[in-house]
């Protein structure tokens, strides 16, 4: 039987270099890339036929910061598929991100440079900002436009007898000094993306609490540092030209220095040939590249606890409520501008 995967974020990095892995691995799959950027997503999609001619490679339109994009994807996926057996959560953003030189300088002189190196831990912030939903972009791109999409998806995702699978794209520096159960959209820290791939985490395990019963299994992932859009925009060209064969050196020392997308989807693709009863539902699966530039996957336990995940949980579930709320209250207002212009004309 053919599997049905969608891969949101599938126009570059780690999601396009998974694609092509998922491709190679299985040529039966039906392939959907949720992208928000239709030329993007186009040019993805013929890289992906040029390697692999007369695959199945849909495309679907999904800006995943957007209520309203979600809600609509989620409605076309639902008349497109009858099953999905892999959900793959991995479009994130990081915007206007700023590193602190002096902390990089002092980490680099103290024990704490390997884990410095391998965590971004207290190296860089961003700046957040209101989208058109009001919410916190980078809180409602990297977390809450996936928590959506699942809940939209749920009849296709939790279908009797049928193991479905979901797969996040979380991150090392997702720390929990960073988030705040008070604050879960980080609407008053400086450090939202580490902020919302812990939130990643702790939903993982709040889902498979609540959903491995009806044969939904969550799992997070972490691709270690990766060169992608997402990270050449941290700092400014020059810089990451002057310091990358430092980056190459560092390998040898740091397994978590992947470096190419194809290493980092390393832990993304292992998870695809996993059962779900061998999952471990609090554990992070890294990507990690050897001195030698061998690939493996390798678990690690995360930071999570039952009361706070279950918290989040429900937490996110009241946001949810406001959100479709806020949506419908849009909706009917612009039937309603609809039928005025339609009368005035
Ligand atoms: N690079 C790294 O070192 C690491 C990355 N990660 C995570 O990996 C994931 C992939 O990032 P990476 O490959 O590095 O970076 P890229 O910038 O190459 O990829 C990010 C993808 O997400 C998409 N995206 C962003 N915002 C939206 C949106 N609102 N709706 C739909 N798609 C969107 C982008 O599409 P578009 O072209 O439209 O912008 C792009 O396809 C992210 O979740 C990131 O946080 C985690 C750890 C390390
Ligand atoms: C100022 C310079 C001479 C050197 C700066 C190096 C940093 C830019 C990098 C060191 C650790 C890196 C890192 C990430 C980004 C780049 C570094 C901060 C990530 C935060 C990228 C996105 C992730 O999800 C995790 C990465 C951890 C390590």
């Amino acid at each position: 039987m053919e599997k049905v995967v969608l891969v949101t974020g599938a126009n570059s990095g780690i999601g396009l270099a998974l694609c092509e892995r998922l491709l190679t691995e299985d040529r039966q799959l039906r392939l959907c890339l949720a992208c928000r950027n239709t030329q993007r997503a186009e040019a993805a999609r013929a890289a992906l036929l040029t390697s692999h001619s007369g695959a199945r490679v849909d495309l679907l339109h999904l800006d995943v910061g957007s209520v309203l994009s979600v809600l609509s994807a989620a409605q076309e996926i639902k008349a497109r598929y009858n099953r999905l057996d892999f959900l793959y959560l991995n479009a994130g953003i990081m915007p206007n991100p700023a590193v602190d030189i002096r902390a990089f300088f002092t980490g680099f002189f103290s024990r704490n440079i390997i884990n410095m190196f391998a965590t971004a831990e207290g190296l860089l912030t961003q700046q957040d900002r209101p989208n058109s939903d009001g919410l916190q972009e980078v809180f409602a791109t990297n977390l809450f436009g996936h928590f959506l999409l699942i809940r939209e998806l749920e009849p296709l995702l939790c279908q009797p007898g049928h193991a479905s699978r979901l797969i996040w794209t979380s991150s090392s520096n997702a720390r929990r000094s960073a988030f705040s159960i008070e604050d879960i959209q980080h609407r008053k820290g400086k450090e939202p993306y580490s902020s919302s791939k812990y939130a990643s985490d702790l939903l993982s395990l709040a889902l498979n609490r609540h959903k491995n019963n009806q044969g939904l299994f969550s799992s997070v992932t972490c691709p270690g540092l990766v060169m992608t859009n997402l990270t050449y925009g941290i700092l400014p060209s020059f810089l990451w030209t002057l310091i990358m064969p430092i980056m190459w050196l560092i390998r040898i020392f740091t397994n978590t220095f992947t470096l190419t997308p194809y290493n980092g989807a390393e832990a993304l693709h292992h998870l695809f040939s996993q059962k779900p009863e061998s999952l471990d539902p609090r554990a992070k699966y890294h990507s990690l590249t050897s001195g030698f530039g061998n690939n493996y996957t390798e678990t690690r336990q995360m930071d999570v606890d039952d009361e706070m995940s279950e918290v989040f949980f429900s937490k996110l579930l009241q946001l949810e409520k406001v959100v479709r709320s806020k949506q419908s209250q849009r909706n009917a207002e612009d039937k309603a501008n609809q039928q005025y212009v339609h009368h005035a004309e």
